[in-house]
């Protein structure tokens, strides 16, 4: 579904990564380990084409990311890819349910249609209680339900999360944690997941670790694993 082939991207003398291939399989659910700047947001960002790398190349579905001008990144990002970060990030003069249901607005779907899909979510989410509250309202565990509910209303191929319960406490943390595998595994999506916490990386089948630039276990060599029934992966 997603690959990416000898990725390399320096700011100035810093190498941020050097020479980084992998591929990402539907349903694949992968962490993104290592110390502080060893590139592992760059990998996120390379992938899901927030960033071109400097060289090598990223395929969605057979489509050069690099080839297209940033409209067209920007097009299979909204249509392909969710994106949940360490801090919400949900537009503060918003409702929770106008920021949930902000991807299918641009993709042209109907309020009603929205609305009602934004709702089932959250009820999922359980966040259905704060809908019409903006996001100064509520807490942080609420918010961060409402970013994953964001990032998964359009049904996304691939959910990038950089350190998605960076700023929460640790009940939060595991509740946001089993939501995100639980919904990743409904719906096949593939995850790719930025943390520096070992605890939340053994929500995904694969660890990955990165140092100075470089990815240390390549794809190749690891050996894939099933989710469990619980929801966790193994
Ligand atoms: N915009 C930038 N300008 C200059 N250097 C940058 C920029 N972004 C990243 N870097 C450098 O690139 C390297 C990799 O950064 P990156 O943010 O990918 O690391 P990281 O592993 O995600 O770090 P952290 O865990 O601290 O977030 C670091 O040396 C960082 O200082």
């Amino acid at each position: 579904m997603l690959q990416a082939k000898c990725l390399g991207v320096n700011y100035g003398a810093v190498r941020a990564l050097v020479d980084v291939s992998f591929t990402i399989h539907p349903g694949d659910s992968i962490a993104v380990m290592g110390p502080s700047g060893s590139g592992k947001t760059t990998v996120l960002h390379c992938a899901s084409g927030l960033l071109n790398p400097h060289r090598g190349t990223v395929i969605f579905n057979g489509v050069e990311m690099g080839s297209l001008k940033d409209r067209g990144r920007a097009a299979i990002r909204l249509r392909n890819f969710g994106f949940i970060f360490q801090r919400a990030d949900l537009i503060a003069e918003m409702t929770l349910l106008e920021n949930i249901m902000l991807p299918l607005r641009v993709l042209g779907e109907k309020p009603q249609t929205c609305s009602i899909q934004a709702t089932s979510l959250a009820r999922e989410l359980g966040i259905d209680d704060c809908m019409q509250r903006k996001p100064a309202l509520v807490s942080g565990g609420q918010r961060q339900r409402a970013a994953i509910a964001r990032a998964l209303i359009a049904r996304p191929s691939i959910i990038f999360a950089d350190e998605p319960t960076g700023a929460l406490d640790s009940v939060n943390r595991e509740g946001v944690l089993q939501l995100i595998s639980q919904q990743c595994l409904s719906t096949g999506a593939a995850l790719l997941m930025v943390t520096h916490d070992p605890d939340t990386a053994r929500i995904c089948q694969q660890q990955w670790r990165m140092h100075d630039g470089q990815l240390l276990n390549p794809p190749a060599q690891r050996v894939n694993s099933k989710p469990t029934a619980h929801g966790r992966f193994t």
